[in-house]
């Protein structure tokens, strides 16, 4: 297996443009395949989420230019539902955004189409979106396990009306109805049942719907009206914002052991919730200055503290690998889907702070991390999770060196990710 050796940084500074936001990228590529007109988007990640959803949309017949470095990309709209009179099978990797936006849009397409994936997409739940769709009378089957991918669509037009949706497990579940609900014959009304999870993710799902021209009412996030029998409309250009879930490991390496790093792409009005993984940066601590189109972080002190991430799951796992950089514990709370994402990043996160030389409790839905005195060499297992990886990088930020085993996961989100890392290390 391939592992990466980080040698002890001394210090970090510099500037990193951060390359486009994944969950905007997904959406935008979907809502652009769906709407009249063209769409010319800049900034476009490429990773291989990205990369999913893009093969997808060429098997359901969408056509797009992209420029050599795959960031710019022209798009030619459906005006409407696909429509492929052969059965399709799309294999859509590991990536979320992909996988359940897809199963509610094709639900309504004129479509025969299996769902498939890499074999941890079949341990990630998807039921809680399937009973909703079934609501509206979708005919989806599981190949496999019972609420689990793969997953067979026999696609059809679908009336809309009331559904009923879980929240409580992933938003990504909402996400998807929301996307699907304007392209239904009638008006829908979607209650959500449990508490909501990654609310922001919502958000990102509303306001570019917004740009597609569709207003959904938000009742509190615990109802939502949608129009029916609509039509995406092209805004004609769209710069993809920064990751900002990516932009998380430069911001708390310079609070570890900056000098100031500054991330542009993104700034305090990025629709994406993860920016605020920087206010947790700065209750530790460390000191952030934020403009329109950049975030900068220096180093300070750090302490631990106790903090509710159910916002932001993806950004705050880099909490856990700051944690042991900072004075006292650190709790990481109300992350309970972070066991269905990836991999059950609760257990991952816990056994490899553990071999670093970290005391940690892992509870059902939190982590307590209390830092050693002294970190000391470990070859991270990353589980096949980018996360994980990326993370991890930050333990090079003491007087220890950090081996990670399969650094090449990051190309779920970031595939320069240890290139641009270096860039910054002095
Ligand atoms: O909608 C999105 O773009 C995402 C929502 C979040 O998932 P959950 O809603 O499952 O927490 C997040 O973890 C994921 O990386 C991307
Ligand atoms: C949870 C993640 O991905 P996905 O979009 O596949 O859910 C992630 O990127 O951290």
């Amino acid at each position: 297996m391939k592992t990466l050796t980080l040698n002890p940084i001394a210090h970090i500074a510099g500037e990193v443009h951060l390359p486009g936001s994944k969950s905007i990228s997904n959406r935008v590529l979907l809502l652009a395949a769906l709407a009249k007109g063209t769409t010319e988007i800049s900034n476009l990640l490429d990773s291989d989420d990205v990369r999913h959803m893009l093969s997808a949309l060429t098997a359901l017949g969408i056509s797009y230019q992209l420029s050599a470095c795959r960031t710019r990309c022209t798009l030619v709209g459906n005006g409407g539902v696909f429509n492929q009179a052969e059965p399709l099978s799309l294999f859509l990797g590991n990536a979320g955004t992909a996988m359940r936006p897809l199963t509610a849009v094709l639900a309504a397409c004129q479509v025969d189409v299996t769902l498939t994936g890499e074999p941890r997409m079949y341990e990630r739940p998807i039921g809680h979106l399937v009973d909703a769709l079934v609501q509206w009378q979708a005919d989806i089957d599981y190949l496999g396990d019972v609420n689990y991918p793969p997953l067979r669509i026999r696609g059809k037009p679908l009336q809309g009306g009331h559904c009923l949706i879980d929240g409580s497990v992933s938003s990504q579940f909402l996400t998807a109805v929301l996307m699907v609900a304007p392209l239904l014959a009638g008006d829908s009304v979607i209650e959500i049942q449990g508490e909501l999870v990654s609310k922001p993710y919502i958000d990102i799902t509303l306001a570019l719907m917004s740009r597609f021209g569709i207003e959904v009412e938000n009742q509190d996030y615990k109802r939502f009206l949608v129009t029916g029998n609509q039509c995406y409309q092209s805004p004609g250009q769209w710069l993809v914002e920064g990751d900002a879930s990516s932009a998380s490991y430069f911001l708390a390496a310079a609070a570890i052991k900056g000098g100031t790093v500054k991330v542009t792409g993104i700034g305090k009005h990025a629709v994406q919730g993860d920016i605020h993984f920087a206010d947790a940066l700065a209750e530790m601590g460390a000191i952030v200055d934020w403009g329109d189109d950049y975030i900068s972080v220096t180093r300070n002190e750090l302490r631990g503290i106790d903090r509710d991430y159910n916002a932001i799951p993806d950004a705050a796992m880099t909490i856990a690998t700051t944690a042991l950089f900072a004075k006292g514990p650190t709790v990481i709370r109300n992350v309970y889907n972070w066991r269905v994402k990836e991999t059950d990043r609760l257990t991952a996160m816990a056994t490899e702070l553990r071999k670093v030389g970290a005391e940690v409790e892992e509870g059902e839905d939190y982590l307590k991390i209390i830092p050693p005195a002294q970190l000391q060499h470990a070859s991270i297992a990353t589980y096949n999770d980018h996360r994980v990886a990326m993370c991890f990088s930050l333990v090079a930020l003491s007087d220890t060196a950090v081996t990670i085993e399969d650094p090449d996961c990051t190309a779920k989100t970031f595939p320069s990710y240890f290139t641009e890392f270096n860039k910054l290390s002095h």
